[in-house]
């Protein structure tokens, strides 16, 4: 798809706060520095929309990006991110469960894993959770660029095999550093929430 316009119009920590519009929603989640900013800025052809720290844990709101007025992309805050405290982690813990158990509007999750390491148990439960709630998952290994091409398949393979992956979600290599991956990410987004 070629993103002609692409801007965050809505950043929610409550329903009230969402988007009062019928466009599909595609979530993107992952662990704390997987790569996540990295992806919407290389997807949206903007630099500097989604932020890159190389500071996990940053994101703690739902961010709405609206995407040439057909839909939204919708920035989870990353998980797994060791140092927040218990009752963070809680109120982190409601408002996803809020928005991904009970959105209309939203059509998939596209869940990010680092293509170098096994999913930890904070991706297993997340992958395990969308499944329950019978959300489509488009899974994409971040970071191709950081280990050699002939090894791509394998790490997909064992990704796939540790989160007992359903045979209908797609995964994907992505890397944000060359822009490998875009297009089938576009192909496999716009077929999935149609439009
Ligand atoms: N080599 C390489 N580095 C990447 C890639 N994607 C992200 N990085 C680097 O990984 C680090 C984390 O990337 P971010 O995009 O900030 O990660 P994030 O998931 O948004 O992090 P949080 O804000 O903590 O959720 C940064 O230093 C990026 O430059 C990639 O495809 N290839």
């Amino acid at each position: 798809m070629k993103v002609v316009k692409a801007d965050l119009e809505h950043v929610a920590v409550k329903p009230e706060q969402y988007p009062t519009t019928l466009l599909p929603e595609l979530a993107l989640a992952g662990r704390s520095n997987v790569g996540k900013s990295s992806f919407i800025n290389k997807m949206l052809n903007r630099k500097g929309l989604a932020r890159t720290s190389g500071q996990p844990g940053k994101t703690q709101t739902l961010n709405f990006y609206e995407i040439n007025e057909k839909l939204y992309f919708v920035d989870v805050p990353g998980y797994g991110y060791a140092k927040v405290s218990k009752s963070e982690r809680a109120a982190w813990g409601r408002m996803i469960e809020e928005y991904l158990a009970e959105r209309e509007q939203l059509k998939a999750v596209l869940q990010l894993v680092d293509i170098r390491h096994n999913p930890s148990e904070d991706d297993k439960l997340m992958y395990n959770w969308m499944k329950h709630f019978e959300i489509p998952v488009i899974l994409v290994a971040t970071k191709a660029d950081k280990i050699p091409k002939g090894k791509w398949q394998k790490s997909l393979a064992q990704i796939s095999k540790a989160l007992d992956k359903d045979p209908l979600d797609p995964i994907l290599t992505f890397s944000s550093e060359t822009g490998h991956g875009k297009e089938e990410a576009w192909k496999t987004i716009t077929k999935q929430l149609k439009v």
